[in-house]
């Protein structure tokens, strides 16, 4: 059975432990591969050598020769694109339709387009009057922040952790990466990637294990970590935010959602139900910018929740390699009963279930993987849990609106700020509605359109700081000003 293990200072290596876990494909329930888990000696070796890696020739490269590095490592990862597929979708299930045009390419662009941002960005400088007349020049230069430990979730689990690591390596910090124990794969081939590139040993780390009591932890209680950057549930955020606090470590959080799409009665309804059921369902709904909550105008509320239900029930479940599905298992059974308890729950609060609600029939040899149906709701109230709790599988609940001011109030009733859609061909109405919404991202006409110099992350509970194009400079850099007196 193959083995994963960290990669720490340029080399892979096991735990001192000897403790394992099972890595497990959740199309059919099977064991893939062991993983080793790091104690706390693991996560303590791994943030030596990248503390050691920064005053080494990492530290002295200038920016042209540590980009060119990253353009090697992007070149990487397209050179192994199939490799980097093939792992991704077996420990996911997610369909390859998917992942090759989302996840792997996704994977190289962000260590790209960091590289070709850090090159091009200015500084600010200020010049000021002084009483003797003299004057004095301010200007800034950027920094390395020093060590970023990068903790990252299984949804979109190359993408994500690249989407971090790629810009705090082009700002020449090192990394230490725990990523989820759902999906260690494409992280730990990263580290042959980085090697192959020239990437110095020390630079990109990375350590196995869980959350709680485990590396997540053990990394988060490091005291020699200078930041943190993570993507995943708000709860677990909170804890990161406290473990961060001691040594007053910054942190860049995105969190959880509970997004809603708007759609009213003037839009292009073949764009808003192709749109909404990407939002809703792609990735079997395990993304942190989906649609869960979609309010739709009264005139069109018949024929959109028809469509909608038609759109679910064309989707073909199965597993990566059939290349007719585009519809794969949630990421493991422990999520499905987290899911499936939402599904009861819907019943119990009095939904209409327009489409599937529970498990499908799938063949044998699926039979142990964490397959659900796209479900779609109506009729519920806007306090149930269905409506209000982040639920991250395939699912929406539709509810009908009158105007666009019941509206927006709806989509701003909850504690979470990260993305909303909105579907409209009234530009005026666009605009208007789209600066009122409490979310970071607002997609009008589209859905996960995205522009990787954009400002990227959630507002109110959904998350701390931006990341994307100069928003991810800020939070791997620090600003230093210089003051000269002339
Ligand atoms: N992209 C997103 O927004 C994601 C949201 N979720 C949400 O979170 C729910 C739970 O899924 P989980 O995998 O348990 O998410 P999670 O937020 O607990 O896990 C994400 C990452 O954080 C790590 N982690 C967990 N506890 C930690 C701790 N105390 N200290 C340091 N690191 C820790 C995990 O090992 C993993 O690498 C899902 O049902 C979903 O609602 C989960 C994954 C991604
Ligand atoms: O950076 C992106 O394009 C995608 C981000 C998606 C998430 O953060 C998520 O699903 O957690």
């Amino acid at each position: 059975m193959k083995e994963i293990k960290h990669y720490i200072n340029g080399a892979y290596v096991g735990s001192a432990s000897g403790r394992l876990f099972d890595n497990i494909n959740p199309a059919n329930g099977r064991v893939l591969s062991k993983v080793h888990e790091a104690g706390r000696e693991e996560v303590d070796a791994a943030v030596r050598a990248a503390r050691a890696a920064l005053k080494g020739p990492w530290g002295k490269m200038s920016v042209e020769e540590r980009t060119a590095i990253l353009h090697r490592v992007a070149d990487g990862i397209t050179a192994r694109f199939d490799e980097f597929l093939e792992a991704e979708c077996l420990d996911t299930g997610k369909p390859r339709s998917l992942a090759s045009h989302i996840d792997i390419p996704r994977g190289a662009a962000n260590f790209k387009v960091f590289a070709d941002l850090i090159k091009n960005v200015a500084a600010e400088a200020f010049e000021m009057a002084t009483p003797d007349g003299a004057g004095a020049l301010n200007y800034a230069v950027r920094r390395p922040k020093g060590v970023i430990g990068v903790i990252s979730p299984w949804n979109l689990p190359l993408l994500l952790m690249t989407w971090k690591v790629g810009p705090a390596l082009a700002c020449g910090n090192t990394v230490v990466v725990k990523p989820s124990e759902e999906t260690p794969t494409t992280t730990a081939l990263l580290g042959e990637v980085m090697q192959q590139a020239g990437v110095p040993d020390g630079v990109y780390n990375v350590v196995h294990g869980f959350g709680g009591n485990s590396a997540g932890a053990f990394l988060t209680e490091h005291p020699d970590v200078d930041a943190y950057t993570f993507t995943g549930e708000t709860g677990t955020g909170e804890t990161i935010m406290k473990a961060a606090a001691n040594g007053v470590r910054q942190v860049s959080l995105e969190l959880g959602g509970k997004n809603a799409g708007i759609v009213f009665a003037d839009c292009d309804m073949d764009k808003a139900i192709e749109g909404t059921l990407r939002s809703a369902f792609a990735n079997c709904g395990q993304v942190c910018l989906g649609t869960e909550r979609v309010y739709v105008q009264r005139p069109i509320f018949d024929e959109f929740v028809a469509r909608l239900k038609a759109g679910a029930e064309q989707l073909v479940l199965g597993p990566p390699d059939d290349a007719t599905s585009n519809f794969g298992p949630l990421i493991s059974l422990k999520h499905r009963e987290k899911v499936l308890s939402y599904y009861q729950k819907a019943v119990e609060d009095g939904a209409t279930v327009i489409t599937g609600g529970g498990v499908p029939d799938m063949p044998a040899e699926l039979a142990h993987g964490a397959w659900v149906q796209p479900t779609i709701w109506t009729d519920l109230k806007d306090d149930s849990a269905v409506v209000t709790e982040e639920i991250f599988g395939p699912c929406c609940h539709i509810r009908p609106f009158d105007s666009e001011e019941e509206a927006v109030a709806l989509a701003n009733s909850l504690p979470y700020g990260l993305a909303s859609a909105v579907w409209t061909e009234n530009v005026t109405r666009a605009h208007r509605v789209a600066g009122q919404l409490e979310a970071g991202i607002i997609w009008v006409n589209s859905w996960f359109l995205r522009d990787l110099r954009t400002a990227f992350g959630g507002s109110k509970q959904s998350g701390i700081g931006r990341e994307g194009g100069v928003h991810s400079l800020e939070f791997y850099t620090e600003m230093k000003n210089i003051c000269v007196k002339l």
